[in-house]
């Protein structure tokens, strides 16, 4: 067997493993990367590229359409094939030579193949040759490993082939029946996609849509997929699947009723990919999520073995994982210099923002971009708060933006501290505006300051002026 020693060991070439092995490399560190499959990881060719890829067309189409001028000029249907071929080019035609190149040029060694912790600071990958090689890391070893869709336990599900939100991101045709067990994030955003894309789709949401999001985004977005076409039934659980010789699918609810479709999406969580990955041999229980303190080392793992990205479940979002990669990386290399780790609230090290300032953008019709607190998770934390409501379609630049703009924002505010927790914005291209409620929550300014940041006229930021005048001076 070969051996090799690297001072870092990653497992999991997704974009939290190449954020913490770039890291520690430019911290003067060596590195090698381990990947099974395609270095990029999930978010690349599964995820969030192709996914969006698949939704900006429609997006385009229906900003268009909301414009006397536009829309005359805007005569057909969404092209899907055209739609497909340039998601397939956001997804590198599932390739990763882009990314391998790019390993090279920041001097990451990459080994292919299954990795698995064999002892401390030991993983041995073994590669489609069923050849294995030994890597010994000096410092570290970085679990980012990621996670995959959750199939749940449905009599027949299995057997009927369902998409998870692989099969929805890479599809090669367009369903003409498709049916959506789930209501979160993945599910609106693939009803929304495959609606405009000309399937009939059909949503089993047992909980809700996007039940975690403030109760009028839910609304918005839902009534949206409906005047869109789509059967949104909220409340409803599958009970059992079949998909027959025609290969048609057929699912039983749990309260009698029935749905066709030609195809069925699962959508309903992850699972943490820890199931092979010798978390045994470390004493650590396989298949498990793995806990991790703030500078991401994972709670009892020797002090050597570190956790990022999904697979820590902290926050399951690219951007949040690689914030994770960029303070674990640095604490890797800050311990192995010795040199001091700022592990305190806010510190360099610390992954603070993942309790309390995490924004995510879902890419629904309208979209729903939020950051902190919702009014009902602030409650549940203890805060005292204030919610601030404002008609986001009655600010000026709203009103430019489309005929009849339909949307609603939401600033909650912890009275105690006077300053911004929560910010939920629902409307057409409002992903761009999310940054400016981040700033304000990560950096605490207080009301009496933000009176001060003035939105240019006429934009949709406005609606922070509206807001601040709503609550009062
Ligand atoms: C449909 C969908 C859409 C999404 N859209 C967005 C979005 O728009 N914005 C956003 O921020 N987030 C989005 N997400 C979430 C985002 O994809 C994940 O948070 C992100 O991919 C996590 O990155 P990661 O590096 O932790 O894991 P992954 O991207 O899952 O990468 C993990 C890598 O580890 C490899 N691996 C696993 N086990 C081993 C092993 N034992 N040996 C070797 N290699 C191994 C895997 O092959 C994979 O390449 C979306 C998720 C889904 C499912
Ligand atoms: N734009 C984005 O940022 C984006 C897009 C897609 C996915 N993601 C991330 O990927 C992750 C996975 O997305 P997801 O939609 O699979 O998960 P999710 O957690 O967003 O939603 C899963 C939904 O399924 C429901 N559910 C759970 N078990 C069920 C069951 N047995 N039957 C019916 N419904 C059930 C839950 O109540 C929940 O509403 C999320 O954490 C999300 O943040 C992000």
């Amino acid at each position: 067997m070969t051996s090799l020693e690297y001072d870092v060991v990653v497992i999991g070439a997704g974009p939290v493993g190449e954020n913490v092995a770039d890291r520690v490399v430019r911290g003067g560190l060596t590195a090698a990367i381990v990947e099974r499959e395609l270095v990029g990881g999930e978010c690349s060719y599964w995820a969030c590229m192709p996914t969006k890829a698949l939704l900006r067309s429609a997006s385009a189409l229906r900003a268009a359409r909301q414009l006397p001028g536009a829309r005359e000029a805007v005569t057909g249907n969404l092209d899907a094939a055209a739609v497909l071929g340039r998601r397939d080019s956001f997804a590198s035609h599932w390739r990763d030579d882009g990314q391998v190149s790019w390993l090279e040029s920041a001097g990451i060694a990459l080994h292919r193949g299954q990795g698995r912790i064999a002892s401390a600071r030991v993983v041995e990958v073994t590669g489609v040759d069923g050849v294995t090689t030994r890597l010994t890391a000096r410092h570290a070893v970085v679990v980012a490993t990621g996670s995959s869709a959750l199939l749940p336990d449905i009599p027949g599900l299995r057997a009927a082939a369902p998409w998870s939100s692989r099969e929805a991101a890479s599809a090669g045709s367009v369903p003409r029946r498709l049916a959506i067990i789930g209501g979160g994030v993945v599910a609106t955003e693939m009803a929304t996609a495959f609606a405009a894309l000309g399937s009939s789709v059909e949503v089993l949401a047992r909980d809700g849509v996007l039940p975690s999001a403030e109760p009028f985004a839910s609304e918005l977005v839902t009534e949206s997929l409906r005047e869109a076409g789509v059967s949104v039934r909220l409340g409803v659980e599958a009970a059992s699947v079949n998909r027959d010789d025609r290969g048609i699918v057929h699912i039983a609810t749990v309260d009698g009723e029935r749905v066709e479709a030609d195809e069925v999406l699962v959508a309903i969580g992850r699972t943490p990919n820890t199931q092979d990955i010798g978390l045994d041999r470390v004493g650590l229980v396989p298949g498990a999520w793995l806990a991790v303190d703030d500078t991401l080392r994972v709670v009892g793992g020797g002090g050597w073995l570190y956790a990022a990205g999904d697979v820590n479940r902290r926050v399951l979002l690219t951007h949040q994982g690689k914030y994770q990669a960029r303070a674990v990386g640095d604490a890797i290399v800050a311990r192995a210099k010795g040199e001091k780790v700022e592990d305190g609230r806010w510190g360099r090290h610390a992954a603070t923002a993942d309790e309390r300032a995490v924004p995510q953008v879902v890419f629904s019709d309208p979209e729903i971009a939020s950051v902190g607190l919702t009014a009902a998770a602030a409650e549940t934390a203890g805060l005292r708060i204030r919610v601030v409501d404002y008609d986001l379609g009655t600010v000026a630049g709203a009103s430019l933006q489309a005929d009849g703009y339909k949307g609603h924002a939401r600033m909650v505010v912890d009275e105690d501290r006077k300053v911004v927790v929560g910010f939920t914005l629902a409307g057409p291209d409002v992903a761009e505006l999310i940054h400016a409620a981040t700033i304000a929550i990560v950096g605490e300014v207080p009301l009496d300051r933000l009176w001060h940041a003035v939105p240019a006229y006429p934009t949709v930021s406005e609606v922070w002026l509206r807001l601040l005048e709503t609550y009062g001076r």
